[in-house]
C-alpha cells in the first residue's frame, strides 16, 4: 500500500549567485494516512525545504512528491490549488493577520473558498470550540498569549477540513507547558479528526510527546526512521544519538562522568532498561551470590508509548570474580556497557 505522502527519490538544489546548494538529497520517505509524522534534524538539514515541498511551495530538482497517489510535481497550478487546499499548515510565528479578530482570522480562509456568512459562522463557531478559544473569538493576536495564538493557527488550518496538517516548528516558540498543551491538542486533531500530520522540529521532545514515526535528517540525508519507540531505544546514528540524549539524559559523559569517577571507587557500568529487559531480579540477589553490593549513581527512565525505556548507571562494589559474574549475568538479561576506568 502507498502511503498520503511519499518521496521518491527527491532531490532539490537551490542556485543562487554561482552557488549550488544541495537542500536535499535521495529521500525516500512515505507517510501513511492517519500518522503524526516527525521530520527532526539540526538547522539547515533541510526540513524546511521538505516541508515546501509537500505544498508544492517549491519543486522537486529530481524524483517525485505524491499525496494520496498523485504526482503533484507534474500538476498545473491551477490542480495544484486544489491540492493545496486539502493541506493545512502552522507556523512557527503563528502568521495570524494582526488588523483581523480571532474570529476573523479563522474565517479568512473559507472566505477565499467561497463560503457563504451562515456556514461560516457555524464553521468557526465550531473550531473555535474545538481549539478551547471561544471567550477570545473577539480579540486581537496581539491581545493573545502565544500559545493561544497558535490554537487560532491550527483553527484556521484546519477550517477547510484538510487531510492533512503540517506543523512547521510549531512550537519552538513557546515554554515547554504551552508547548505540551498544544501537542496535545494536536494530538487531539490526529485522533478525533483523523488528520495526518508531519512535524517538522528540531526538538526530540516534541518527537517523544506526539509522534508515531520519526525520520532523522542530516545533511539533505534520512539517516534513521522508524517507529519512535525503536529509534529512541536502537539510535544507529552518531546525530540520533545526539537527539535522544537530548530527551533521556540516560548516560554520563564528559563532565558528569568525571565527577562520578571523584565520588564511586567502584566499577561503573551502564544498564539499558526496557519493559522487556528486567535487571532488578538479578540485582536483588548479587549480594548473597557474588557478594556484590550496587548503587545507582546516574540515570533516566521515561515513558514512550507506554514503555518505560532509558538507562541506569550502577557502581558495583565487590571481589573483582564476584563483578565479573554479575556483569555476565545482567548481560543476558539487557544492554551492558563497562564504563572505562
Ligand atoms: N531559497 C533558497 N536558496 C538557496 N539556498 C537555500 C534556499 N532555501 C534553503 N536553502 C539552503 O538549503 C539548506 C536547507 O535549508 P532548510 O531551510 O530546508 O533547512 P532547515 O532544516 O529547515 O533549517 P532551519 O531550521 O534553520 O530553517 C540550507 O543550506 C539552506 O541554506
Amino acid at each position: 500500500m502507498s502511503g498520503l505522502i511519499e518521496f521518491r527519490g527527491v532531490t532539490k538544489v537551490f542556485e543562487s549567485g554561482g552557488r549550488r546548494v544541495t537542500a536535499l538529497d535521495g529521500i525516500d520517505l512515505s507517510i501513511d494516512a492517519g500518522d503524526v509524522f516527525a521530520i527532526i534534524g539540526y538547522s539547515g538539514a533541510g526540513k524546511s525545504t521538505l516541508v515546501r515541498l509537500v505544498n508544492a511551495l517549491e519543486t522537486a530538482t529530481e524524483g517525485s512528491v505524491l499525496i494520496d497517489g498523485t504526482d503533484i510535481t507534474r500538476l498545473s497550478e491551477r490542480r495544484l490549488r486544489t491540492v493545496r487546499l486539502g493541506i493545512g499548515m502552522i507556523f512557527q510565528q503563528f502568521n495570524l493577520m494582526r488588523s483581523r479578530t480571532v474570529f476573523g482570522n479563522v474565517a479568512y480562509p473559507l472566505t477565499i473558498a467561497g463560503w457563504d456568512r451562515q456556514r461560516r459562522t457555524e464553521r468557526v463557531t465550531e473550531l473555535l470550540d474545538f481549539v478551547g478559544i471561544t471567550e477570545k473569538a473577539w480579540h486581537y493576536p496581539d491581545q493573545l498569549s502565544g500559545g493561544q495564538k497558535q490554537r487560532v493557527g491550527i483553527a484556521r488550518a484546519l477550517a477547510t477540513n484538510p487531510t492533512i496538517l503540517l506543523a512547521d516548528e510549531a512550537t519552538s516558540a513557546l515554554d515547554p507547558e504551552t508547548t505540551g498543551e498544544v501537542l496535545r491538542l494536536l494530538k487531539r486533531v490526529n485522533t478525533e479528526l483523523g488528520v495526518t500530520i508531519l512535524v517538522i522540529t528540531h526538538e526530540m521532545e516534541v518527537v517523544r510527546q506526539i509522534a508515531d514515526r520519526v525520520a532523522v535528517l542530516d545533511a539533505g540525508r534520512i539517516v534513521e526512521q522508524g517507529r519512535v519507540i525503536d529509534v529512541f531505544a536502537e539510535p544507529r546514528t552518531q546525530t540520533t544519538r545526539r537527539f535522544v540524549a537530548t530527551v533521556l539524559h540516560d548516560q554520563p559523559d564528559g563532565d558528569d562522568l568525571a565527577r562520578l569517577r571523584t565520588r564511586h571507587g567502584g566499577r561503573l557500568i551502564t544498564a539499558r532498561i526496557r519493559d522487556d529487559q528486567r535487571i532488578g531480579t538479578t540485582l536483588s540477589s548479587a549480594l548473597s551470590r557474588h557478594q556484590v553490593r550496587f548503587e545507582i549513581v546516574y540515570g533516566g527512565i521515561k515513558e514512550l508509548g507506554g514503555e518505560p525505556i532509558g538507562r541506569l548507571t550502577l557502581e558495583l562494589i565487590g571481589p573483582p570474580d564476584g563483578v565479573d559474574a554479575l556483569i555476565a549475568e545482567l548481560r543476558e538479561t539487557t544492554e551492558v556497557e563497562e564504563l572505562a576506568a
